[in-house]
């Protein structure tokens, strides 16, 4: 987790700079990666692998996610037209990086979070390990003033207190990306 900080600045500084925000300071710093959270995803071999779901589609509500895979597979995000699926093939040291609704929400939808999924294997095990990026509970998130400023663009997210954010994610089934319509200004 302590070794990732590096990747994590240097991807957001990046990202960062696209959307005209010139340094990340304090605030921002904490509202893009002020707690972090990490997972041990264990999925067992599944006899009934066609009938069964890994992980249902969903995006994460972080900010970023760094993600470890093993080789077995089985990590899907849907294409753009939102029709189909891609395998995200396992590759020895790699590490995928997807955007979270955090990001989707402060970059006023600039950067859209990845729906994704997880499918079940009849033959072998899989273990992942994502470390999530999180603005902090007590944060209250909403598109950041340097993208509304750019051109006057008209915000498409209220701010919400992140905690709130969360708590809807998990009052929920996975569904896609339904969970940002929460922000969303209609
Ligand atoms: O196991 C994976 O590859 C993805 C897991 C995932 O989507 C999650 O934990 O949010
Ligand atoms: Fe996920």
């Amino acid at each position: 987790m302590k070794k990732s900080e590096a990747l994590i600045k240097r991807l957001l500084n990046i990202l960062m700079k696209r959307l005209n925000v010139k340094e990340i300071d304090e605030t921002k710093e904490a509202l893009l990666m002020g707690s972090k959270r990490i997972n041990l995803n264990y999925y067992p071999v599944c006899p009934n692998h066609d009938l069964t779901v890994a992980i249902g589609r969903h995006s994460d509500v972080s900010t970023l996610t760094i993600l470890l895979q093993d080789q077995t597979g089985g990590l899907f995000v849907r294409t753009e037209d939102r029709r189909g699926w891609i395998h995200v093939p396992p590759i020895p040291g790699a590490l995928v990086i997807n955007i979270g609704d955090a990001l989707q929400i402060m970059s006023n939808g600039r950067y859209k979070s990845i729906e994704h999924r997880v499918t079940a294997n009849g033959s072998k095990t899989r273990v992942s390990v994502p470390i999530f990026v999180n603005p902090r509970p007590s944060d209250v998130i909403g598109p950041f003033l340097e993208v509304l400023a750019s051109d006057g663009e008209k915000a498409k997210y209220k701010n919400v207190l992140y905690s709130d954010y969360v708590k809807h994610f998990f009052r929920k089934a996975h569904d896609g990306k339904m969970t940002i319509e929460y922000a969303k200004i209609t």
